[in-house]
């Protein structure tokens, strides 16, 4: 059996790579795929039997052949990301029963995804994207535990099959040609990026609404419909059909020439337009949208520029106030406590201006906290370049990061974007050291982030991670005391006293830990949602130490589990329910410290 085992193994990389005298990576007869550790291949440990075949940017050409290989494995993962491979995926697939991960993102398989993929109900993550995969896609309903399913960039057409969308944790079909309605079960899990790039599909949460539906016939056309011949039915029904076909054109059609005239006035520094500034307009850009949202009254915009606090040197920034309403402004988002947008300054600076309203802090306070929080820098925090303050509404200004954040990096990563456990240990580190540094400066003043999260986690020109928004929020120290696994003790509405402060850079701390849970599991933490995940992990360690609540990725790519454990417990410490039995924000960095120390040190013994 071992040796029938071997043959297949080394017929599927023959065919993976068909080069007559290419490199077989070490796959030959004359060796043993576990003990002889053949590259790519991993077997269960006690029982020697390949688990996953892991060959990412294995420079692959040839084609997928699993017939056999499915026949004589217990495989559970099989990765072949980013290679050169072509053909399609075989029906055969579905001999892999006990496969888990199937990844073939970033090659050239084409054709139509098996109807028998559904019959892989062990399949948690399945990722197709970026091949040419065409055709409709196969109703995965029946899969009960996928977590996966990315198929953007192809060409896969008909409408989207229903899923279990509550249950999946990631979902994509962007950049495709399907069309028809989104399923309206999808709608609340997943946002725009998972189905733009489809131009024929519609509803929620795109842009175009789908064309009404065709009104009854007329009850008289009903009575006769038995009776008319299939021809009359025909035609009535490709009526409508056009008709659908013509108003979606048309919408589409509406909208391109809307975000066209869009593109055409920021490129030519349309900032004389009072559509898409700042200041005394009305309406603001979301990603080709237009959302009336505005709210400065015209006595306030009327202020001149000395209303604006320019902290930063302002010759550098050239700040003033009205060049800033006078900006085009793109909306980027709408956080819990404001929105944020993205200002074009005549210079060719790009700055991101944080609004925040109804914040019932007054005015003096809010600018003495502004100047105390300015006197503190660390490169890894980002600075407030400006602010302005009213009784309805501050705005404040930041230099805007183009490289996006860690919330990003995470979740929605960009095509090819990886991000190693190295990577996750060093941001870490960092985060933690910016952040000790700041609460031991700031303790006396009781100031502490009070919002950290991962979208707050920005990465700068060097891709070195920037905490941002320091000081802006503040706790209620009443209920952070019972806080357990809760955000809803997060408030913007008070400045911290000095003895509420002492619990804010607690809360801080606990912030801390969740955005480390979130780079350990690579699981999305949404707004009210913290509860669960800490809930999820704690549940799953408390059975015993596993590897279960690690991100697969990092699995994968062969992460050293003795230090991703201890980085978890420095998490677990972080998400205590007792503020006063969470560690310092310093302690953390310690710890953090000298774990990424050991690291550094096992990579260096290694090469
Ligand atoms: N200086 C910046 N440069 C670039 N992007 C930024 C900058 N500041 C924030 N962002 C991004 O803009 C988006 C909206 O930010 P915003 O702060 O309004 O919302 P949030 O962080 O999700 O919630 P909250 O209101 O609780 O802070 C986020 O994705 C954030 O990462």
């Amino acid at each position: 059996q071992e040796e029938q085992l071997k043959r297949v193994l080394v017929q599927f990389m023959a065919k993976l790579l068909p080069e007559e005298r290419g490199p077989n990576f070490g796959w030959n007869l004359t060796s043993d795929p576990c003990k002889d550790r053949w590259s790519g291949v991993s077997c269960d440990s006690t029982l020697l039997v390949v688990k996953k075949i892991v060959l990412d940017q294995f420079n692959l050409t040839g084609f997928l052949d699993v017939a056999s290989l499915c026949n004589v494995t217990a495989l559970s993962i099989l990765s072949l990301n980013n290679n050169h491979l072509g053909g399609g995926i075989p029906s055969e697939i579905s001999n892999c029963r006990v496969l888990t991960h199937l990844y073939l993102s970033g090659n050239h398989f084409s054709g139509i995804l098996p109807l028998s993929l559904p019959q892989l109900g062990n399949l948690k993550r399945l990722d197709v994207s970026y091949n040419d995969f065409s055709g409709q896609i196969p109703d995965l309903s029946r899969i009960l535990g996928l977590l996966t399913f990315f198929a953007q960039n192809n060409q896969l057409s008909g409408r989207i099959p229903n899923f279990d969308f509550s249950n999946l944790v990631y979902f994509n079909v962007s950049n495709n040609n399907l069309s028809g309605l989104i399923p309206s079960t999808a709608v609340g899990h997943f946002g725009l990026d998972s189905f733009s790039g489809n131009p024929q599909l519609c509803g929620d949460p795109l842009p175009n609404q789908c064309p009404p539906p065709p009104p009854p016939p007329p009850p008289s056309l009903l009575d006769k419909k038995s009776k008319t011949t299939s021809k009359t039915d025909y035609l009535i029904y490709s009526g409508y059909g056009i008709l659908g076909i013509a108003l979606v054109l048309l919408v589409f059609t509406f909208i391109m020439y809307k975000r066209k005239k869009a593109a055409e006035r920021e490129n030519t520094g349309g900032t004389k337009s009072n559509e898409t500034n700042i200041g005394s307009s009305m309406e603001f850009k979301t990603g080709g949208r237009y959302a009336s949202e505005y709210s400065m009254t015209s006595r306030e915009s009327g202020k001149n520029s000395s209303s604006l606090v320019v902290f930063a040197n302002p010759a550098e920034y050239e700040l003033k106030f009205d060049d800033l309403l006078k900006s085009p402004a793109e909306l980027v988002g709408r956080g819990k406590y404001g929105s944020l947008f993205k200002v074009m300054l005549d210079g060719g600076l790009t700055m991101a201006v944080k609004r925040i309203r109804n914040v019932g802090i007054p005015r003096e306070d809010f600018k003495k906290q502004m100047k105390k929080i300015d006197r503190v820098k660390h490169p890894n925090v980002l600075p407030v370049v400006a602010y302005y303050c009213s009784q309805q509404e501050k705005l404040l200004v930041y230099e805007f990061q183009h490289n996006g954040s860690l919330f990003k990096l995470l979740h929605e990563p960009r095509n090819g974007q990886v991000f190693d456990w190295g990577s996750r240990l060093g941001v870490a580190a960092i985060v933690a050291q910016a952040l000790a540094f700041m609460h031991e400066k700031l303790r006396n003043n009781g100031i502490a982030h009070g919002n950290l999260k991962s979208t707050n986690i920005l990465f700068n020109n060097d891709m070195e991670p920037c905490v941002s928004e320091y000081g802006l929020m503040v706790v209620e120290n009443d209920q952070d005391q019972s806080m357990e696994f809760s955000t809803d003790s997060i408030r913007s509405n008070h400045l911290p006293t000095t003895a509420r402060g002492y619990s804010a850079f607690k809360v801080d701390v606990y912030s801390f830990g969740v955005i480390l849970l979130e780079m350990l599991t690579g699981k999305m933490v949404q707004d009210g949602a913290l509860n669960d995940l800490g809930r999820w992990v704690h549940s799953v360690v408390s059975e015993e130490w596993t590897v279960e609540v690690f991100d697969k990725a990092l699995l994968l790519e062969g992460a050293n589990e003795e230090r991703m454990v201890n980085l978890l417990q420095v998490a677990l410490k972080c998400i205590n329910p007792s503020p006063e039995a969470r560690p310092s924000m310093g302690q953390v960095a310690e710890m953090i410290n000298s774990i990424k120390e050991e690291e550094e040190k096992s990579l260096g013994s290694e090469l």
